[in-house]
């Protein structure tokens, strides 16, 4: 079957990220023919190096297809006709000739719109429900991603588990930090990836983190938290890392999805934004700390409890109380040094706790079969879909 799915790069990474990951799996373990609509292939290539942006439509070694989404994509649509499904991801508004390509199907398209990720009750009530077009004879269908059974579910490879840990019983970590430059990596005791938005109090942090009794290692992928750091220390515009005491400090380029996949396994902390580093943050099982995409009236704030509510279950009052201040403190922007000295000692206590949320996480559906059995039943139960 063949699937289009639309994407806006709106800000940042997010939308692309997980459009791409979404590709690739259903193309890798559903066979499904994908071809991925994206308006910006700059960012694309940013997590993927292998596109081409100046190209009007390439094929990825994976096989998928990419068409470039541009103001005058009429005449490609015109090629292309319209797939049997179509996700549009995160409300994305699909073109005018591609929605009049839809409705002149003799079988409708599967027409789903895939929202962004939130652990809040509503979406329980607002999974799968349909929209009928008001003009015309289709439907699209909200298709929610969620933390609980009864929501799409998260993406999540098949085996995603079992390849990490083999990738890391395999000398993977010690690969991995050779291809990205870091000098004689065996001498950090701990490793902290940071990839964040920028953060006004970010200062004190590095600083205790420099006064640390053990070497550590942070890294910093490119974006606007490694601007800043350029701002703070005006010699990382010239070389990528800076030494703050016991602290290395190291600015990385933009690296592929896989390797960014990577470096949250191997690291013993993460820090992780948005949605999609947020999903991937977990699959590792790693201690993690999660910056949300800020939201008008702090609307951020509500999904950042609502993940919260679900997240603790089971875990220690003492660890509870000290990740929710470093969490809180740390999305509002506000100093986060007292918070991350009572993390600290109870470090193994929170590994635990993220290793456990992970397996048992493990085992609800994933996003992607959730996605194909859905349209599956659509197929079945009305072959002429309209
Ligand atoms: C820096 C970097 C990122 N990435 C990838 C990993 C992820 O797929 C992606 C980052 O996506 P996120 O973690 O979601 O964070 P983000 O901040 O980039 O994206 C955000 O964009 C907003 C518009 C959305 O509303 C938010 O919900 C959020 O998704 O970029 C790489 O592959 N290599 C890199 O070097």
């Amino acid at each position: 079957m063949r699937w289009d799915i639309f994407c806006r790069v709106i800000d940042n990474f997010g939308d692309i990220g997980v459009c791409w990951r979404l590709a690739k799996q259903l193309q890798a373990e559903h066979g499904c023919q994908i071809r991925l609509w994206v308006d910006d292939l700059q960012s694309f290539q940013c997590i993927c190096p292998e596109v081409q942006p100046q190209l009007a439509r390439q094929v990825l070694t994976q096989g998928i297809e990419v068409w470039h989404w541009t103001d005058e994509v009429n005449a490609l649509l015109h090629q292309a006709g319209c797939a049997q499904v179509v996700i549009e991801a995160f409300a994305c508004d699909l073109p005018k000739l591609y929605v009049q390509q839809m409705a002149a199907a003799a079988t409708k398209p599967v027409w789903l719109n895939l929202e962004y990720l939130s652990a809040e009750d509503w979406v329980l009530d607002c999974h799968a429900l349909p929209s009928p077009h008001p003009q015309l004879p289709l439907q699209k269908h909200f298709f929610f991603p969620g933390f609980v059974k009864g929501t799409g579910g998260l993406l999540r490879e098949h085996n995603l588990v079992e390849t990490m840990t083999a990738w890391l019983q395999q000398g993977g970590k010690a690969r991995l930090l050779n291809e990205l430059g870091i000098e004689q990596p065996q001498r950090y005791q701990r490793l902290i990836f940071l990839f964040a938005y920028s953060h006004l109090e970010l200062m004190p942090l590095l600083t205790a983190w420099g006064q640390a009794s053990i070497p550590q290692l942070c890294l910093v992928p490119e974006g606007a938290l490694a601007n800043e750091l350029r701002t703070l220390f005006p010699q990382l515009v010239r070389c990528r890392s800076l030494a703050l005491g016991n602290l290395s400090l190291q600015l990385l380029p933009f690296i592929n999805q896989q390797q960014f996949d990577q470096l949250l396994w191997c690291a013993d902390v993460n820090f992780v934004r948005g949605e999609d580093s947020l999903v991937r943050a977990l699959w590792a099982g790693k201690p993690f700390v999660w910056q949300l995409y800020r939201q008008a009236e702090d609307a951020h704030l509500e999904k950042l409890t609502a993940f919260w509510q679900h997240f603790v279950q089971g875990m220690p009052a003492d660890l509870q109380q000290a990740l929710w201040q470093f969490w809180l403190h740390w999305n509002q922007q506000e100093d986060v040094v007292s918070p991350w000295q009572q993390l600290l000692a109870l470090l193994p206590e929170w590994q635990m706790h993220c290793l456990g949320w992970r397996n048992e996480l493990c085992k609800q559906g994933d996003l992607a079969k959730n996605l194909v059995r859905f349209v599956e039943k659509k197929f079945i139960l009305t072959p002429n879909f309209s």
